[in-house]
């Protein structure tokens, strides 16, 4: 049987390893030693349509014992780390890097998958998207709050061996589809994730933040900046949500009645979900805000494109997290001036 290491235990990786261990794939995570500890009596899995699973025989390799043999080489390596953390991880999974591993690299964003593919130039490197969200409702449970399919990068010649994994772990918790179109994919995506940062600016949850029109302004301004730069690079975004990415500034700017109206889809995710930027800020972790709105920011530079109301929210964002001060929760008129005005 073909195994599986989880690099990176955190929301996404813990939540992978479950649904893959309660499928009976033979899967390691490599943790912390206070995750390993937290789930000790297992992991629960649920999700916003009312599956559930427990897990109670989870394996753990602890990230401080990792050997520089070859005993722990994988058939599938998911790096489940931050964008920030790619780095250093990219130097730790290197005793379990076998010639034949498959690298999944599941993050946010554009351009993280580039340090694994400078580090291993002779594996192959796929990327995966992850289009839904994950929270941890108490410690031991996890709980998918939005929809989406789990999508993993096929490529001519891992195209066999990643149709027979996606049957494989496809599942009602987790579904996983593939795709060969990954750019485009992931710039979609990354729309979707330029509410991240006015999410953790707002210090509320995904819903109650789209509720207030100035917030979803804000994210409107985002957007349009990047589909004006995918629109010069040519790319089509493939449809992620229920409506079109090019028009989601629109529909974002409608007043809150009509937005009520239209939104309902939009609207129609767990009240409690929060973004994964939410979560680093109210931490007081580093971002990813470079490989997401920087991301767009250094394509629209290239292309000669001004992108003042991303340039604005990531020096906001930068200032929050130099501070070391706890998230100030700004509300949403003033953040739409200052992001309009750049003070
Ligand atoms: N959370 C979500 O709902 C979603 C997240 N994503 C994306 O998925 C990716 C992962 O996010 P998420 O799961 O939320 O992140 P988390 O911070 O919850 O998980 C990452 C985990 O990896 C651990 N880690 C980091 N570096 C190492 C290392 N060198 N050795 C061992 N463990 C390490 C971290 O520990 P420590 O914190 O101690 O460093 C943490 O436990 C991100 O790119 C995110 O944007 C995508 C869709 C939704
Ligand atoms: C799923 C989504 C868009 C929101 O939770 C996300 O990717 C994140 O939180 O980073």
């Amino acid at each position: 049987m073909q195994t599986h290491i989880i690099f990176g235990a955190g929301l996404i990786g813990c939540f992978l390893g479950g649904v893959l261990t309660s499928l009976g794939q033979k899967t390691k995570l490599v943790c912390r030693p206070h995750i390993k500890e937290k789930l000790s009596n297992g992991l629960k899995l649920t999700d916003y349509l009312g599956h559930a699973s427990e897990t109670k025989n989870l394996n753990f390799l602890d990230s401080k014992d990792l050997k520089t043999n070859n005993e722990n080489f994988c058939d599938f390596l998911w790096i489940t780390v931050k964008c920030t953390g790619v780095d250093q991880a990219s130097k730790d999974i290197r005793p379990l890097v076998g010639p034949d591993t498959i690298l999944l690299c599941c993050q946010n964003g554009l351009g993280s998958d580039h340090i694994i593919k400078q580090q291993y130039p002779n594996n192959r490197v796929l990327r995966v998207m992850v289009p839904f969200n994950v929270a941890e409702i108490k410690p031991g449970h996890l709980h998918r709050g939005s929809e989406g399919d789990l999508s993993i990068e096929v490529t001519l010649e891992t195209e066999d061996i990643i149709g027979s994994l996606t049957n494989q772990i496809h599942c009602n918790l987790m579904p996983v589809i593939q795709t060969d179109e990954m750019q485009a994919l992931l710039w979609a995506k990354l729309q979707l994730n330029l509410g991240n940062s006015v999410n953790a600016l707002a210090n509320i949850p995904v819903k109650a933040m789209l509720q207030q029109r100035k917030y979803r302004l804000v994210i409107a301004a985002l957007m349009k900046e990047l589909l004006w730069v995918t629109k010069a690079l040519h790319i089509d975004l493939p449809k992620v949500t229920a409506l079109p990415g090019k028009y989601l500034p629109f529909v974002l700017s409608l007043p809150n009645f009509l937005f009520n109206l239209v939104a309902n889809k939009m609207l129609a995710i767990d009240p409690t979900v929060r973004t994964s930027m939410w979560w680093d800020l109210s931490q007081g972790k580093k971002t990813e805000i470079d490989y997401l709105n920087g991301a767009i920011v250094s394509a629209a530079k290239e292309l000669n494109i001004p992108c003042p109301a991303n340039n604005n929210i990531i020096s906001f964002i930068k200032l929050i997290e130099n501070s070391g001060a706890q998230n100030p929760g700004i509300p949403a008129a003033e953040l739409f001036e200052k992001i309009r005005t750049g003070s």
